[in-house]
């Protein structure tokens, strides 16, 4: 499972829970500006925003779970089994784009949400997997996914379902996984009673009812690690959330909230008997243009910057992430 926060603001962040049982080959991967971004059907991106983001990089092209791009703009692809389907062709559509090819286009030539929306609205999914081999005898599995698009005012989600291109306005902020985003939005409301305040007894004002803790006031909140339940307490966390001025705080801050709905190994195990984990965090800053990470194995945070001098040229920087558990020891 996973899920996908952004902290709207000039200064706000935008992070992300990756939960899997296996690593991908994931490491932190910048595409300066003449890096080219070849497509199936669209035309190449041989000059376009440089983006980081963390990626499995196969046969020389990154194939990003989630990115930022120079100007702020942000995108994850988040797990969406049997919901995702990219076999509907539209003669209408103008951009055809298979799912791993989604994040380089949209981040690659879009500077904010508006941009990627007028992109999107004529957009139709290619059902095409990435090939490993030049003749396509060896293909990668296609992703079930859909998107959460963010920049530091506002977040889009984009699915493709049997029923179309379906792009939602998302005022909360939040992506996690299954079912489709409206059932979120719904569901969500069923929590209107959460609050982050000590709670008043509202149905029998004379009957000396107190709260005898803190917290008391969120009583209910799910806590389990479903898709929905993360939904109701990641949104929880993060619109209660003081919005930090100071970069470090802010980050801190956005670790916090992934952290409250990371997956605990042993507590979740998938179908195929394997247990499911958060295998990293990561939150990437538009202001300092820094992707933040930790990994289940090593909490400590690490930083890649992409400085200005790395959005030139067209070399893909690879930084491999550090999963040696490092402890600081003081005695
Ligand atoms: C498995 C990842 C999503 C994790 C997630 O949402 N889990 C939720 C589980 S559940 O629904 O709640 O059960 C997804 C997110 C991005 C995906 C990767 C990116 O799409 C990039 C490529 C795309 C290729 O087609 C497959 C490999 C791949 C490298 C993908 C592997 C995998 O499907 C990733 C890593």
């Amino acid at each position: 499972m996973c899920t996908s926060i952004a902290m709207f603001s000039e200064s706000g962040c935008c992070g992300r829970n990756l939960d899997l049982e296996v690593s991908f080959g994931e490491q932190v991967v910048i595409a300066p500006r003449t890096y080219p971004f070849h497509f199936h059907e669209l035309e190449d991106l041989n000059d376009h925003h440089a983006l980081i983001g963390m990626a499995n990089v196969a046969s020389g092209q990154p194939l990003y779970a989630e990115a930022m791009n120079e100007h702020g703009l942000y995108m994850a692809g988040l797990n969406f089994p049997g919901n995702a389907c990219y076999d509907r062709p539209d003669d209408r559509a103008r951009y055809h784009a298979a799912p791993y090819e989604l994040i380089p286009w949209i981040l690659g030539s879009c500077r904010n949400v508006t941009e990627a929306k007028a992109l999107l609205s004529s957009f139709a999914p290619l059902a095409r997997p990435f090939s490993l081999t030049a003749d396509g005898s060896r293909t990668l599995p296609l992703a079930e996914l859909h998107w959460h698009i963010c920049d530091g005012s506002r977040a889009l989600v984009l699915e493709t379902t049997v029923d179309g291109v379906c792009l939602y306005e998302d005022p909360i902020g939040v992506l996690t996984n299954n079912p489709p985003f409206p059932f979120h939005q719904m569901n969500l409301q069923q929590y209107l009673g959460l609050s982050s305040a000590n709670p008043k007894c509202r149905f029998a004002e004379n009957a000396g009812l107190r709260p005898f803790g803190e917290g008391m006031g969120a009583l209910g909140m799910p806590g389990d690690a479903s898709p929905a339940s993360r939904y109701v307490k990641a949104a929880f966390h993060k619109l209660n959330s003081p919005l930090e001025k100071e970069e470090t705080a802010q980050v801190i801050q956005c670790f916090h909230i992934l952290d409250a709905v990371q997956m605990v190994k042993g507590s979740v195990i998938t179908a195929q008997g394997r247990p499911d984990r958060t295998i990293y965090s990561c939150c990437i800053t538009p202001c300092s243009m820094t992707y933040y990470y930790k990994t289940y194995e090593n909490p400590q945070l690490h930083a890649v910057t992409m400085h200005p001098e790395d959005r030139i040229g067209d070399r893909l920087q690879c930084f491999p992430l550090q999963t040696t558990p490092n402890i600081l020891r003081i005695h």
